[in-house]
């Protein structure tokens, strides 16, 4: 018999699935094997108000399959002028279940971000009180950092002392990258988590520049050296509850990554499950990838976790899997692990509890 493993459906605590024509090729990758993802805002123009995600939601369900369950969680785009009231409300409603921080230029359609940090006072507070929380790329954007240091700078400049001054804020940081930031999430008792991506556990800063630039190992924050890597892959394999699958899958076309300027960004959502399970083994932890993809993220979202299944097999033969989803706006090429992928979704989604 091959070896198999259950787990309660996994959810996505950070997905971009874009709009038009790359929404609706990319919604069925993410809705296959997940049940619910936080969908990043960062459309452009960006998700700004709560009827623009009510909007987008709806955009999002109409690119599911027939008979779908997954249930996009959406997220609103933090500005300077964000309306406390607004939010407070879209939260109330139901409509959106987190609020996200980039720094203005950090990352893909950030310019509307945050530069003033000040000016964010009381959106924050009034999300603290409300309970909603705030979702942070965590990297300065001084261009006098460099862009390896830029989330342990975050960290001590921006983010400590945003947290000092909003007692009760719930933060996650987004698509941690170094070993810093996985201590400093430690050090916090309640109120912060922290998701990890699935590439970040695989690649380290090599395998986007030795050998030849691989643009299609390229996102922000930028991956770290060796050290980072394997400090990420202990804290996702701890069972530490503070941490949880954020895959960050950030779909864009193969002519704006392989360009003189690429675009930031790994596709990951199509086979996610496969590479996981491979890491977890290779740390002998296959009893915690449970925690990591579908527990840990309810729990820190105050949402149950699914009860229902999927089951993923070993088998002896790897999968196969293309290597580009073709889209209307042009081929997106999958994320390349480097290994071969044995383990396996076996059970397509069909029934969602
Ligand atoms: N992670 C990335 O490299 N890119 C994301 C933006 C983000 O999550 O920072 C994107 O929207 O393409
Ligand atoms: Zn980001
Ligand atoms: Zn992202």
């Amino acid at each position: 018999m091959a070896p198999t493993l259950t787990l309660r459906r996994p959810d996505d605590w950070h997905l971009h699935l874009r709009d038009g024509e790359m929404l609706r090729a990319v919604a069925p990758e993410s809705a296959r094997d997940f049940a619910r993802a936080i969908i990043m805002p960062n459309l452009v123009p960006p998700v700004v108000t709560g009827a623009q995600a009510e909007a987008y939601r709806d955009r999002i369900r109409a690119a599911l399959p027939p008979g779908s369950g997954f249930t996009p969680l959406m997220t609103l785009y933090l500005t300077e002028d964000t309306d406390p009231a607004d939010v407070t409300a879209a939260h109330a409603a139901g409509i959106i279940h987190a609020v996200k921080l980039y720094p203005a230029g950090a990352t893909t359609n950030s310019a509307s971000g945050v530069r003033d940090f000040t000016r964010t006072r009381p959106v924050l507070e009034a999300m603290a009180e409300a309970g909603i929380p705030l979702c942070v790329h965590g990297e300065v954007t001084d261009p006098e950092i460099d862009i390896f240091d830029r989330e342990a700078v975050f960290i001590d400049r921006i983010l400590d002392p945003l947290r000092q001054a909003t007692p009760g804020l719930r933060v996650v940081m987004e698509h941690i990258t170094t070993s810093d930031a996985a201590d400093y999430v430690r050090s916090a008792p309640e109120g912060l988590g922290a998701t990890i991506t699935t590439h970040h556990l695989v690649i380290n800063r090599n395998h986007i520049l030795a050998g030849g630039i691989r643009p299609h190992y390229y996102c922000l924050p930028v991956a770290k050296r060796e050290t980072h890597r394997l400090a990420l892959r202990a804290a996702a394999t701890s069972g530490d509850a503070r941490f949880f699958l954020g895959t960050d899958s950030a779909p864009h076309p193969d002519g704006a990554k392989e360009s003189a300027c690429g675009c930031a960004g790994c596709f990951t959502a199509p086979h996610t499950l496969p590479i996981l399970a491979h890491v977890f083994e290779a740390e002998d932890a296959l009893d915690r990838l449970e925690g990591f993809t579908s527990l840990h993220g309810p729990a820190f979202y105050q949402l149950p976790a699914n009860e229902d299944r999927i089951t993923l097999t070993r088998a002896d033969t790897p999968l196969t899997l293309p290597e580009k989803l073709q889209t209307g706006d042009g081929p997106v090429t999958l994320f390349d692990p480097g290994f071969p992928l044995h383990w396996q979704v076996a059970e397509p989604a069909t029934d969602k509890a």
